[in-house]
């Protein structure tokens, strides 16, 4: 489940600056894919460019999902994550930083790639992104917190364009780890969030 890796800083940042703008571009790829409206013959052609991409990189590629991996000094790099994968061109990516008091807050962007309703997030991508804002701050250590229950209450709906997400936690009570958090846009809450994280029994001491 956990991979370490033995690298050192540097060639983390060689690996990041090559396959993130990949995603990068990728996640570009989507959106303008969604929202396209040129010609049938451009579209035609497009295809055929990004499925010689894809062969192009299949040719050599790891066996299932790329896993966490994680390296000697504790860094950890969940690149193929849906919500902070460096490499996945699904997730946004959330930038999530952690205050000296444990709180946990991220600002990004959802544009069309996430859209539920007209204009507006998925209510399944707001319970992504807060799923995952919430487990990081259950987390703060090297021991995870897996989701047992997340309970969500949708105020109004999330437009799309730029959204804060921020989380903290409320209390420890043995292997479990009360969270809340919210999402908001610029005019207040969207939606709250309240979840109990647990010690998977492996990693319990
Ligand atoms: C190495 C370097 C890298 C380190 C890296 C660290 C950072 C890492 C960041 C991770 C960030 C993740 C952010 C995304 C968060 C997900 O997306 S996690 C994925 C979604 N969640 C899952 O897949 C979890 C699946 N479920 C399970 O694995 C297990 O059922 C659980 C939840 C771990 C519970 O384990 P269990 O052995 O069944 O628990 P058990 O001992 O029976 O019960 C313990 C207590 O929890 C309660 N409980 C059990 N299940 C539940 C439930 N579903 N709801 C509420 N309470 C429950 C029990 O009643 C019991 O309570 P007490 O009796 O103690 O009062």
């Amino acid at each position: 489940m956990f991979t370490l890796e033995d690298i050192d800083g540097v060639e983390i940042d060689r690996r990041a600056a090559l396959y993130g703008p990949l995603a990068d571009a990728v996640r570009e790829l989507i959106d303008a894919t969604i929202r396209t409206e040129t010609d049938a013959d451009v579209i035609r052609d497009v295809e055929a460019t990004v499925r010689a991409a894809t062969t192009r990189l299949r040719d050599r590629q790891i066996d299932g999902a790329y896993g966490v991996r994680f390296t000697p000094d504790g860094t950890g790099m969940p690149w193929g994550n849906a919500v902070v994968g460096l490499r996945n061109p699904i997730a946004p990516p959330l930038d999530i930083e952690r205050d000296e008091d444990g709180r946990h807050h991220s600002r990004f962007t959802l544009g069309a790639a996430y859209e539920g309703p007209p204009g507006h997030v998925h209510g399944g991508v707001c319970a992504l992104v807060l799923d995952h804002l919430l487990g990081m701050t259950a987390s703060p250590g090297d021991k995870p917190n897996f989701t047992g229950t997340l309970t969500l209450r949708y105020r109004r709906a999330t437009p799309l364009g730029p959204l804060h997400a921020e989380a903290r936690i409320d209390r420890v009570e043995g292997v479990k780890t009360f969270v809340v958090g919210t999402l908001s846009d610029a005019e207040g809450v969207t939606v709250e969030a309240e979840g109990v994280f647990i010690t998977p029994a492996w990693a319990r001491d």
